[in-house]
């Protein structure tokens, strides 16, 4: 369904695209989520968030705000098709539907990086302390890339968009880190560098900052976003336990072969 661009803005015209009562609607999910993950200091102190995209619409979350006490009715809603048809400058948006107290999320642009250069269906920004902790860990060997196998999460793992299959036990997980600046839209060629730099990686995280995850949809972001939660906690644990969290090795252990 497409509405005019004309009909848009904050004049209530389109309040109809953030109402329904499924509660997988986006405009649903997004507070439902973003509620979720301040329990687990994801989305803490108004940082972070997470926008769906529906075929051409996408959902996106206010600026500034606590993000776990959105309400459907604080909902962004932007065309794909109408932003890509009409000549714009890469910081104009097409809103059908606008809350007219609100400014839309500074990771608009991001968001939108994740939808139109690798087709995802949500795109997840967290603050969580395990992105930032390890992008300092790595800081400090002078890296720009989280790097982590032999590690069973490791599964969670889409291979990469078009590719069939998860990532295996023995599969290393690469994960391009980002220098962060001063304001988050300024991120946004950084992110497309690295997603083009890395075109199988699902998540780019920034330095001193946090991580940016998308899947196909939202239940594969979701779950990626999770598992490569997972796996910052286990390497800075396993850091501050004297353990390497990669090893190159191949395994020693001879694999059985099928009967
Ligand atoms: C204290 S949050 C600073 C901005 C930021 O990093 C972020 O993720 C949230 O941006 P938004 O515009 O969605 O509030
Ligand atoms: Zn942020």
């Amino acid at each position: 369904m497409t509405t005019p661009p004309s009909a848009a803005a904050g004049d209530g015209t389109n309040d109809h695209l953030v109402q329904s009562t499924d509660p997988d609607h986006p405009a649903n999910l997004i507070p439902s989520l973003c509620a979720k993950f301040w329990t687990l200091g994801w989305v803490t102190g108004t940082g972070g968030g997470a926008s769906i995209r529906n075929d051409d619409l996408v959902y996106i979350a206010p600026s500034g705000v606590q993000k776990e006490l959105m309400k459907p009715s604080d909902i962004y809603v932007l065309s794909l098709a109408a932003q890509q048809s009409q000549s714009l400058h890469p910081r104009q948006r097409v809103y059908l539907r606008r809350p007219p107290t609100l400014k839309p999320s500074q990771c608009t642009p991001l968001f939108l990086a994740a939808f139109t250069k690798r087709g995802a269906g949500c795109c997840i920004h967290t603050h969580s302390h395990w992105a930032v902790l390890v992008t300092l860990l790595l800081e400090a060997h002078g890296s720009a890339e989280f790097r982590i196998n032999n590690l069973e999460q490791i599964k969670g793992f889409g291979r990469g968009p078009g590719k069939a299959g998860n990532l295996g036990y023995h599969d290393t997980l690469v994960i391009p880190v980002i220098e962060n600046t001063a304001h988050e839209e300024d991120l946004t060629e950084f992110l497309e560098e690295a997603m083009d730099r890395y075109p199988d990686a699902y998540a780019v995280l920034v330095r001193r900052h946090g991580v940016y995850v998308w899947g196909e949809t939202v239940h594969k972001a979701k779950t990626q976003c999770e598992s490569l939660d997972y796996l910052f906690q286990l390497a800075v644990e396993m850091k501050q336990l004297g353990l390497a969290w990669i090893t190159d090795i191949a395994p020693t252990v001879p694999t059985r072969s099928a009967a």
